[in-house]
């Protein structure tokens, strides 16, 4: 795949020169000949057979009603997600919602009879139970199984590639007291045996570094910031162990002041929070897949659906929560979720949820309610980049924490390979029908900044005739499912998106990922082209770069230096230019220097790291380049500092207001 990209670069030739116009169109000899780049249409007199032929043309409004394009509906089921993963608890209507899994009824600090005696022995399948201080895994369920963990040849599960195993070599930092041995397996003792079944069942042999090391920290009562590269199994680096742990333990007793009868209220034990929807509706999938068979039922709830509808699901039970800040801060002023029995807190994606104007609702969530306070809760921080400042906000979320770092900091993959091409703005659509022609790279997500650009492109792809749905702020919560099933299923293999996709998500296949617009923040470039290299897959990542985007190209090369990709001349040339102090900080702005030091754990700074594994001296490239007290970097590449660079007033997902989603 990658000598395949390479060949179709050289045949561009673009990778050396400031100008990539002119004959890209022409003479590459692929087979869309015919093809003439948008941008000389008119000069040409119009397209020589490819799509519409005008650059007016797209016809799709923004409201993606789905009868004008056939996007991804060749599978008939309307782009609903099937029944599974996201039922949302998924009973039918035959349970009555009050007492089914309340913990009012649970006697003595012991869950009741969740699916239990209470309902004459009737037990939900692949529902366990804790009853008088033991837990009661239920019966194994064949059907449900096959919902759940699929088989070893769908490829709608992701499987682990090739390069697996080199996820090994990956130099490890863990700093702080006290540091626990990893584990090297899966084995029972010291995960509980039913967590070592499911994960059997997730064909899973063996953990990624952060679950080797996540599994004994959280076992041990630490808390723990945990910082590793996208794709390398951060979810069960924080499900492994929080329901390992609620599998031996059982759930707190409700406090006596809540009273014994609190109806219509849940109480947790573990509550995940993450920045979007398609986020904790994945994590929300993978906890189905963990806790199958146990007494810890999995939630979720976010902004832009029925509130009505996951507050029944609530109602029917809910031991572990995955939600969007803002809908949850929602659900705990109406009073139907309590947090006084949370043990475990997570934060996924955490510089993210800060970074988009959350902080307010987290804090309120985590200090004015009626959460335990940090010494008495676990509290968890995940994500692949840790910028200095949202370290430093962790300080009043986590207690005597461990600083775990798999590979530096905000590094990316190595089985990403890493294309920059220097595209002016007017060339990039041409650049991309040529690269998207070239080459047959399987499923592939094409980022731009704004949501505008969303859909001009994907409905300028669609007339080109490539089959392409968008995904972004502005569309309905069904109209995102709906893009993001077509894709997953391949009935639309290129989704163009905005931020809004960039964290998080595991869709299997990904082989490329295009920066068509490159962000202003070198985090937002590594989680974006993480969406591909994922679980030891290898994937290929394409920018368009130029002058417009110099306020990251300082750590564009250090990213591909470190990660031991081709770092362009143009790039190192543009980086020398000088003139960086000037700049918007991109990676480092966030609270500091450049990549390097400003992202290890900050209680560190000018120590030496002790690992002894390459993994070297901390703050090497300040350079100038940003400030230790800077804010936000700005679209355009000024400073903004208080302000959050997204809206969140929805459901935490940048308003409409703000074009960038
Ligand atoms: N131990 C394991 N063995 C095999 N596959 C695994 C293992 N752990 C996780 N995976 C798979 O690897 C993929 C990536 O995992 P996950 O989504 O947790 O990555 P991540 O580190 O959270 O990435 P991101 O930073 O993008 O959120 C998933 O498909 C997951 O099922």
């Amino acid at each position: 795949m990658t000598s395949d990209l390479n060949q179709q670069l050289g045949n561009l030739s673009v990778q050396d020169t400031h100008s990539a116009s002119g004959n890209i169109s022409e003479g590459n000899g692929n087979g869309r000949s015919q093809y003439v780049p948008p941008h000389l249409r008119n000069s040409r007199g119009g397209g020589a057979g490819a799509g519409s032929g005008n650059d007016e043309g797209y016809r799709r409004s923004n409201s993606y009603n789905g009868n004008n394009n056939g996007y991804g509906n060749g599978n008939g089921n309307g782009f609903r997600r099937s029944g599974s993963g996201t039922g949302f608890g998924g009973s039918s209507g035959s349970y009555s919602s009050n007492g089914y899994g309340n913990r009012s009824y649970s006697n003595g600090g012991n869950r009741g009879g969740f699916g239990g005696g209470r309902f004459g022995g009737y037990q939900k399948p692949g529902v366990g139970r804790w009853t008088d201080g033991k837990h009661e895994p239920s019966a194994r369920n064949e059907s449900l199984e096959l919902e759940l963990f699929g088989t070893s040849e769908d490829t709608s599960f992701q499987s682990s590639g090739i390069n697996f195993d080199n996820y090994d070599e990956i130099p490890v930092e863990a700093s702080g007291e006290g540091v626990p041995e990893p584990i090297s397996s899966f084995t029972a003792p010291p995960l509980d045996p039913l967590l070592v079944e499911n994960i059997t069942l997730s064909r899973f042999s063996k953990p990624t570094p952060v679950q080797k090391y996540s599994v004994p920290i959280v076992a041990g009562g630490r808390d723990l910031m945990a910082c590793a590269q996208t794709g390398s199994g951060k979810t069960g680096g924080f499900l492994f162990p929080v329901l390992s742990e609620s599998y031996m333990n059982g759930p707190a007793p409700i406090p006596e002041s809540h009273g014994a009868f609190s109806s219509n209220k849940v109480y947790p034990t573990i509550l995940v929070m993450a920045p979007t929807r398609e986020l904790v509706s994945q994590i929300y999938d993978e906890a189905r897949k963990f806790s199958y068979r146990s007494w810890v039922k999995p939630c979720v709830c976010y902004g832009g659906a029925d509130i009505g509808q996951q507050i029944r699901n609530l109602d029917k039970g809910c031991d572990l929560l995955v939600a969007t800040p803002g809908r949850l801060k929602d659900l705990l002023e109406r009073g139907r979720v309590s947090l006084a029995n949370i043990k475990y807190l997570v934060l996924d994606e955490a510089d993210r949820m800060l970074d988009m104007g959350f902080e307010p609702q987290i804090r309120h969530i985590v200090q004015e309610c009626d959460m335990p306070g940090v010494n008495d809760r676990q509290t968890l921080m995940f994500s692949a980049t840790f910028p200095r400042d949202i370290q430093m906000l962790a300080r009043d979320f986590l207690k005597d924490y461990i600083f775990l770092s798999v590979g530096r900091v905000g590094s990316t993959s190595e089985n990403i390979t890493q294309k920059v091409l220097y595209v002016e703005d007017e060339e990039k659509k041409s650049v991309l029908l040529d690269l998207l022609t070239a080459g047959d790279h399987g499923l592939t997500i094409i980022f731009t900044e704004t949501k505008r650009m969303a859909d001009n492109l994907a409905d300028f792809l669609y007339d080109q005739g490539f089959p392409a749905t968008a995904i972004h702020g502005d569309r309905s919560q069904y109209e995102r499912e709906k893009a993001l099933a077509a894709f997953k299923n391949g009935s639309a293999p290129i989704l163009v998106a905005t931020a809004v996709a960039a964290r998080g998500l595991d869709i299997p296949n990904v082989a490329h990922v295009i920066n068509f617009d490159l962000p202003s923040d070198i985090d937002d470039y590594v989680h974006r082209i993480g969406r591909t290299g994922r679980a030891g897959n290898v994937g290929i990542a394409t920018a368009f770069f130029n002058r417009n985007n110099k306020n990251i190209v300082k750590g564009l090369v250090e990213l591909l230096s470190e990660a031991n990709q081709e770092v362009p001349d143009f790039l190192t040339k543009i980086a020398r230019e000088g003139s960086f102090g000037k700049m918007a900080p991109g990676r480092g702005g966030r609270g500091g220097s450049s990549r390097g030091g400003a992202t290890r754990d900050y209680r560190r700074q000018g120590s030496s790291s002790g690992s002894g594994s390459g993994w070297g001296s901390s703050s090497s490239s300040a350079g100038g380049w940003g400030n230790s007290s800077g804010g936000y970097a700005s679209n355009n590449g000024g400073y903004t500092a208080p302000t959050p660079r997204y809206d969140n007033s929805s459901y935490g997902n940048p308003s409409s207001t703000n074009s960038w989603w």
